[in-house]
């Protein structure tokens, strides 16, 4: 079975863990070619490795063996001497072309310019790790430029804003906010000029003379303050224009950074913003993730400023779309439209909006989708640019799927608003919810600013441009296909590689790599057993992988040929939540358990070697188990201390017969095959049906046998016949005296594999971070640093020592969990809800009997993500009992 996930994201495999050995060390590295930088340093590993310590030892599975190594291991270094492989660095003085790399994604420091130039636009000096991972709602912000009335019932007190000649209107946002007003300049305006910073120091003197009472010179200072704010607006607003004008003129570089030096007072754009803005000039749909404060407010900013149209910015939440306004320049003249608004206030807004007041307008996906407002633009309203905030919500694999967004698709915001472009910006998105916005607002791969843009600047910089055959390990099948993709169109040579593609594509990937056609293969797990490459020069981890067995093992295929190579770890901890709640998805309760035995030996097994069979898809959805955990539940009662069962071929059992020559009777004369399956069979609109091994059975042959005998029958021409139900098929060798002991037995069993599988994702992720976290303060480069933290850890690990120190990013305890399961609870009375089933819903984990497909749907899908699932276990199984108790009160 192949190992690596489905593309539905929701499969990680629940076979037992590998050998638990640690495996097979890659041959190391030797000195490096000549147009390599000397290496400095060299760390090796002896052959000699100890064993970790050993997991839940399986049932032996002969397929899942990790693969042994090609080559021989080399003789210890004096330091690490045990380690399993070796690391070398070419040149500690510079941060990037180590041997071993990392990038943090998520992380605001890894996107700062000033990290980048450090880091030769290659590797990047993370933050320490951040503990929230999922982006908070918007709070800290810079100082509001823009003015707050006090509350709804006050007068309006009038904005004191710079004005664009015409227009007579600020950004006026009504709010309860018990008299708390505005500040009447930008701070951000002060230091642009000396004149308006000297604005803040006039202002305290005036608020002094009016404390002292001297009215009527504070009426004159006030006149000609007033007169002097005014010229100075004027002046401003006169070179915001001359600004905009020149980049209107020419989108340079040069000219978009003194605008937004004006504007904003900012001396350079922040990593990703300048390619999105002129993406966005440019006409072209954009995909941008940044982190949470990276600064994607500007990209719809600017351009709000130097398109015709106006900018719509579909925003889930009426506190975002404050929040945001409140934060808009001033020089750009928004407002804001919900479901949640007063009539007149709503009225109020589109009168300016048809005016030509307000260039850029908030708005909740709601009020963007409803009839009156469409055909308001579709007649006089002209739209240059739709952003859609917060964009993960239009994707069901997202953590806060919106259902409204789902409605957000590019062919209606091109048809209904004439849009002529889409920004779409998220802070945190997994490849998969990428894919599924992407494709919605119908942008282009190329155009996405992200991990994967990350990936093509590695890529293209050294020494990665000048190497001949990399891997990119994912650990998503859609992953594969999105990167290669990606790469492809920018003309870097990628095929990506997954278990799910047909295996004759699998042979010629591997073969067209191996003889150099294609350059990088982009793949899960699945890739690389057997390989036979030696020059493979690179192994890039696209995500952090499952554990330090998959990492060595994976990073062991680059450098057979003994010439120096490379490898490098992008890591975010979307991606690491992601896996860690898919590794909860094979776990399975002693109650599922119980009843999945009570099933199996249900048979009655007098009839010596009777053949069951367990119709897959209807015992996976019975029992809520996917179907990889019930095929470990019978080897293990296969091959385990008692043999139970004996398991027989996988087959689709229910088979349909026509029969077009000889009348089924004369055939069943001669043939007692067809005699028995008449016997077995009904008949449904002149058509047999049968079970194979129901019809084996009877006369004591093997399904095999049925089936041959059918396919003769149908080159004859007698038959024609359709095969459906595929199941495992078994026959019972001896029946548990007790049930629920074995079942409890079991359950411990896959209970410790799940548990070992976070842990060593725990392991492998606490390691990667560790690496990360380390500063360069000494005489090392942080990469060289990077190298020795992670050598060590796995020095540490394959010596038994699971260090695990980073905390998980997981929280133990959340305020509103309870609540929230309760309202789940309540809002889904016809469910049959297990503890587990509400975790994983809590996790955005599918399972059989509760499919992505059917509960992504809720908002609390993939909601608790970050809490323990053991947590919400626990949560869940005590909101049951009380869901159970209030329910049989009120029956009473
Ligand atoms: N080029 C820049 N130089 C310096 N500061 C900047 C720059 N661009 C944006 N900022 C500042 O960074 C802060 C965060 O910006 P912003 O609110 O746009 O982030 P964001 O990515 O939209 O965050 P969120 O995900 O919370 O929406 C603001 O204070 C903003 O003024």
């Amino acid at each position: 079975m192949d190992s690596d996930s489905d593309s539905d994201g929701s499969h990680v495999s629940a076979t037992p863990p590998r050998d638990s050995f640690p495996p097979s060390p890659p041959p190391l590295l030797q000195s490096p070619p000549k147009h390599v930088p000397p290496v400095s340093r060299k760390i090796t590993s002896s052959s000699s490795r100890s064993k970790p310590k050993a997991p839940i030892q399986p049932p032996p599975n002969p397929s899942q063996e990790a693969p042994l190594p090609s080559s021989s291991p080399p003789p210890p270094s004096p330091l690490f001497t045990n380690l399993p492989f070796r690391i070398c660095e070419s040149q500690p003085a510079r941060f990037s072309s180590s041997v071993s790399s990392f990038s943090r994604l998520h992380s605001r420091a890894s996107f700062t310019s000033d990290e980048k130039l450090k880091s030769d636009g290659v590797d990047f000096v993370p933050e320490p790790p951040q503990v929230e991972v999922i982006a908070p709602p918007k709070s800290v912000r810079r100082k509001p430029p823009n003015l707050i009335t006090d509350t709804i019932t006050s007068p309006p007190v009038k904005p004191m804003v710079f004005r664009s000649s015409g227009n007579g209107e600020g950004n006026f946002v009504k709010l309860n906010l018990n008299g708390k007003r505005g500040k009447k300049f930008p701070s951000k305006y002060k230091g642009v000029s000396k004149s308006r910073s000297n604005y803040a120091f006039r202002g305290k003197r005036y608020k002094k003379k009016e404390a002292d009472g001297d009215g009527e010179s504070l009426l004159e200072e006030e006149s000609d303050l007033q007169k002097q704010v005014e010229e100075e607006a004027n002046g401003f607003i006169s070179s915001v224009e001359d600004a905009i004008l020149a980049v209107k003129t020419e989108p340079s570089d040069e000219n978009l950074t003194k605008l937004l030096n004006l504007v904003y007072g900012y001396d350079s754009f922040r990593d990703g913003q300048l390619q999105a803005i002129k993406m966005i000039l440019g006409g072209s749909s954009t995909m941008l993730v940044l982190p949470t404060g990276a600064g994607k407010s500007l990209c719809y900013q600017i351009p709000a400023m130097i398109l015709p149209g106006i900018t719509l910015v579909v925003s889930p939440l009426v506190s975002l779309m404050i929040d945001q306004l409140k934060h808009l320049p001033s020089i750009i003249k928004g407002g804001l439209l919900s479901s949640s608004q007063r009539p007149e206030e709503a009225t109020e807004t589109l009168r300016k909006l048809r005016e030509g007041i307000i260039k850029v307008l908030f708005v909740s996906p709601e009020r963007l989708l409803n009839v009156e407002f469409l055909s308001m633009f579709r007649m006089s309203l002209s739209v240059s640019l739709v952003v859609v905030d917060e964009a993960h919500c239009v994707s069901e694999w997202s953590h806060n799927f919106r259902p409204s967004y789902m409605r957000l698709k590019a062919s209606m915001l091109f048809s209904e608003l004439k849009a002529e472009c889409i920004l779409a910006m998220t802070a945190t998105a997994t490849t998969m919810t990428l894919q599924a916005v992407m494709s919605a607002l119908e942008i282009p791969s190329t155009n996405l600013i992200q991990k994967m843009k990350d990936l093509l600047i590695l890529m293209e910089s050294h020494p990665y441009k000048e190497i001949r055959s990399i891997i990119v390990y994912c650990k998503f099948q859609y992953e594969t296909d999105m990167i290669s993709k990606y790469l492809r169109d920018n003309n870097i040579n990628a095929k990506g590689y997954h278990s799910g593609l047909p295996a004759k594509d699998r042979v010629r990937i591997q073969e067209s790599f191996c003889s150099n056609k294609i350059r990088v293969v982009v793949a899960t797990v699945a890739f690389g057993m057997g390989l036979d490459k030696g020059d493979v020069g690179a192994v890039i981890h696209f995500s952090v992988p499952g554990s330090m067995e998959e990492y060595v093992q994976e990073i062991g295929r680059a450098g057979r040929d003994g010439r120096l190579s490379y490898c490098h770890l992008f890591y975010d901890n979307d991606t690491y939540l992601k896996l860690r709640s898919l590794a909860h998805s094979d776990g399975v309760d002693e109650y599922a358990v119980g009843k999945f035995l009570t099933h199996v030996f249900s048979t009655e097994t007098k009839q010596h070697e009777k053949i069951c069979s367990l119709v897959i898809e209807s015992a996976s959805q019975k029992f809520d188990m996917k179907e990889e955990v019930m095929q470990t539940i019978l080897t293990h009662l296969e091959l385990g201390e008692v043999q139970y069962l004996r398991m027989l071929p996988q087959l689709n059992i229910c088979c349909t017969l026509n029969f077009h020559k000889s009348s089924p009777n004369t055939l069943a004369a001669r043939n007692t095959i067809v005699a028995a399956i008449l016997k077995k069979s009904h008949v449904k609109q002149g058509l047999h049906v049968f079970d194979i091994p129901a019809v084996a059975s009877s006369i004591c042959v093997a399904t095999t046998d049925v089936l041959a005998e059918i396919q003769t029958l149908k080159m004859k021409g007698e038959v024609t016949y359709e095969l459906k139900d595929p199941a495992f098929c078994y026959t019972i060798l001896k029946s548990p005296r007790e049930i629920c002991s074995l079942s409890s037995h079991l359950t411990k069993w896959l209970t410790e594999i799940e548990s070992c599988k976070v842990r060593k994702l725990d392991i492998m992720s606490s390691a990667a971070v560790a690496a990360i976290s380390v500063s360069d303060t000494s005489e090392l480069s942080s990469s060289a640093k990077q190298t020795l933290s992670l050598q060590s850890r796995i020095f540490d690990y394959f010596n038994g020592d699971e260090k695990c120190d980073t905390p998980s990013k997981t929280t133990q305890n959340c305020a509103f969990l309870r609540a929230d399961i309760k309202v789940f609870l309540q809002s889904n009375r016809q469910a049959k809800f297990t503890p587990r089933a509400i975790a994983r819903i809590m996790h955005g984990v599918g399972s059989p009997a509760f499919p992505n497909s059917v509960w992504s749907k809720t908002h609390f899908w993939g909601r608790y993500m970050s809490v323990e699932f053991r947590v919400i276990m626990d949560a869940a199984q005590t909101e049951l009992f009380n869901f159970v108790d209030r329910n049989a009160a009120l029956a009473t």
